[in-house]
């Protein structure tokens, strides 16, 4: 059973290589809640009543997919539970949830997380593949893909939200240790657009999974 995780900030990349890693490693793919979720455009709307909401839900749906991904041989998701907690904090930190609410959230998560650990001989994922961008490439991806609500014109504001978003996640990922862990470089790397980018992507994860495995053995 092998166990893959996307990381990396909004507009990573993230969802476009699960898919590629998907098909190329003939493992099935399991997506983040967007298009049916029905409170994310709430919270764009008005962060500081949907914030807690949002999380909550995010939970909900992460655990329902680590359940079902638990479940298949091989599997790759495209955003790892271990960054709710830094999006919900960057949240709180900006004054979108109190202090019972932090508390009540930090609970929740841990709990899930023992629950987890206790469904599975698998505890751990076998790697985290984390598409590191560039700010600037974060807000051009945004605005490629095109989420109305997602926009800088949508809201102005959005634009130092997404700048401290960005920043927290290089220090997340360098302190990050639950299991092993590789970094794509998501702005050198065109892997949507350019077949050889996308080719030398996955050749850097098939490599690493290698290695990982030659260490267990
Ligand atoms: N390496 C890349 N090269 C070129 N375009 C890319 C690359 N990665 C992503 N894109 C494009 O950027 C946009 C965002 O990509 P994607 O939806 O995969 O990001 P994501 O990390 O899953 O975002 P979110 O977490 O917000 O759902 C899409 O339009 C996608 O085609
Ligand atoms: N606040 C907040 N907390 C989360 O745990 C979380 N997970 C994803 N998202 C937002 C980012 C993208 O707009 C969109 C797709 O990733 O959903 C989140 N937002």
């Amino acid at each position: 059973m092998t166990v893959l995780v996307l990381a990396g900030t909004i507009g990573a990349g993230k969802s476009s290589l699960t898919e590629m890693l998907a098909e190329e490693l003939n493992t099935q793919a399991f997506y983040e809640s967007v298009d049916d979720n029905k409170v994310l455009p709430l919270f764009y709307e008005n962060p500081q009543k949907y914030a807690f909401l949002l999380q909550i839900y995010f939970l909900n749906k992460r655990f329902d997919s680590i359940k079902k991904a638990l479940s298949h041989n091989n599997n790759v998701l495209d955003r790892s539970i271990y960054e709710d907690s830094l999006l919900f904090h960057l949240n709180a930190d900006l004054g979108r949830a109190d202090e019972t609410e932090v508390e009540v959230y930090d609970d929740l998560l841990q709990n899930m997380l023992e629950e987890i650990d206790s469904l599975s001989f698998k505890k751990r994922p076998d790697l985290l593949i984390h598409v590191k961008v560039s700010f600037d490439k974060m807000l051009e991806r945004i605005q490629k893909r095109g989420r109305v609500y997602e926009q800088l014109d949508y809201d102005p504001s959005l634009y130092d939200y997404y700048k401290e978003l960005n920043n927290r996640y290089d220090k997340w990922f360098e302190t990050f240790n639950i299991c092993p862990k590789i970094q794509i470089d998501g702005d050198r790397y065109d892997f949507v657009e350019d077949p050889t980018a996308r080719t030398e992507v996955l050749r850097q994860i098939k490599e690493k999974l290698k290695e990982i495995e030659g260490e267990r053995a």
